[in-house]
């Protein structure tokens, strides 16, 4: 499997303070992966150390086995990068922007008839500045100018944030699709349900380390219940002697089986205890994933 991207042992400084300590991951050919963590981990900093938006040392970023470093302008030619709000020129329009990109990324302008309908903006509005379009608009038109000249990396910093449902279910597609292009893609986002549908895996960032990296096929295996169990003191007992993990939240309790077999053998177990099943739901994998391991993570 080809390393379409690298980051070895990544440090980084702002002023005094130390934001990045030996982050390390790779992103491979056709994969998709998800980049997350609570507000201020440094997904942002570690993509813009990636971009070359912060200067970093030698051998630490790798694009297409290019180090950034000294190999900065071919590395970039790999990648199409949004990061943070949508960079736009308030005063130039949708085509002058399309335009603008293509100029630097020696892109032929017949090639650009393809992304603007993907952009999914109507004519009207890419003839309009920039300013007068919405959040939504900005970051459609922003994700379609990092196509240009087809990526093989793209770097995605929260480009759901102010899409609507359906330009959401639209970008969700786009990215697939892109995928099967031969477009590997790093996408950091809030909105776990949406990385788990989109990602093939997942990593996770606090306070600038890597706190785990699992592939959304694993997350699936694991299935997370939410139960009201009666007497709770024997349900703790039973997830003792099972070695499972359980998180409680008021009346209830959450808990992670690995396998379905380990749920069948935890229902038995249940069921021989006495304990009354009161109420049972199943929880959205990733965020049960992202709860427990943040929560592990404080400790
Ligand atoms: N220019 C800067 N000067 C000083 N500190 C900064 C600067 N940029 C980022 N930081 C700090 O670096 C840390 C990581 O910030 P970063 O923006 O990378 O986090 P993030 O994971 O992208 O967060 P969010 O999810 O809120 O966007 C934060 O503590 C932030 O305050």
């Amino acid at each position: 499997m080809e390393t379409i991207l690298e980051v070895k042992k990544l440090k980084k400084k702002i002023g005094k303070t130390e934001i990045l300590h030996d982050i390390s991951f790779s992103v491979f050919e056709n994969e998709i992966v998800g980049f997350v963590g609570p507000n201020g981990a440094g997904k942002s900093t570690t993509m813009k150390c990636i971009t070359g938006l912060f200067k970093v040392p030698k051998d630490m970023v790798y694009i297409m086995g290019k180090d950034m470093y000294d190999h900065h302008v071919e590395a970039l030619r790999y990648l199409g990068a949004s990061i943070e709000a949508p960079a736009l020129f308030p005063d130039l329009n949708g085509y002058d922007h399309f335009s603008m990109v293509a100029n630097w990324r020696k892109e032929k302008k017949e090639n650009l008839q393809e992304l603007y309908e993907l952009s999914g903006l109507k004519k009207e509005a890419l003839k309009r500045p920039v300013r007068t379009y919405s959040m939504g608009m900005k970051q459609r038109l922003m994700l379609s100018l990092t196509l240009i000249g087809s990526p093989k990396l793209l770097l995605l910093d929260e480009p759901l944030n102010g899409l609507d449902p359906q330009a959401t279910f639209e970008f969700r597609e786009k990215l697939l699709d892109l995928r099967k292009r031969n477009t590997s893609i790093l996408l950091s986002s809030h909105q776990l349900n949406e990385v788990e549908k989109i990602c093939d895996r997942i990593v996770f960032i606090k306070d600038g380390r890597i706190v785990n990296s699992i592939t959304t096929e694993a997350l699936q295996q694991m299935q997370y219940y939410t139960f009201q169990l009666q007497p709770i003191e024997k349900a703790r007992q039973v997830c003792k002697k099972m070695n499972l993990e359980i998180r409680e939240e008021g009346t209830h309790v959450s808990i992670r089986f690995d396998t379905p077999q380990i749920l069948n053998a935890f229902f038995k177990a249940v069921v021989s205890e006495n304990i009354d099943i009161i109420e049972v739901n199943s929880a959205d994998h990733l965020e049960q994933y992202y709860k427990n391991l943040y929560r592990n993570a404080e400790k």
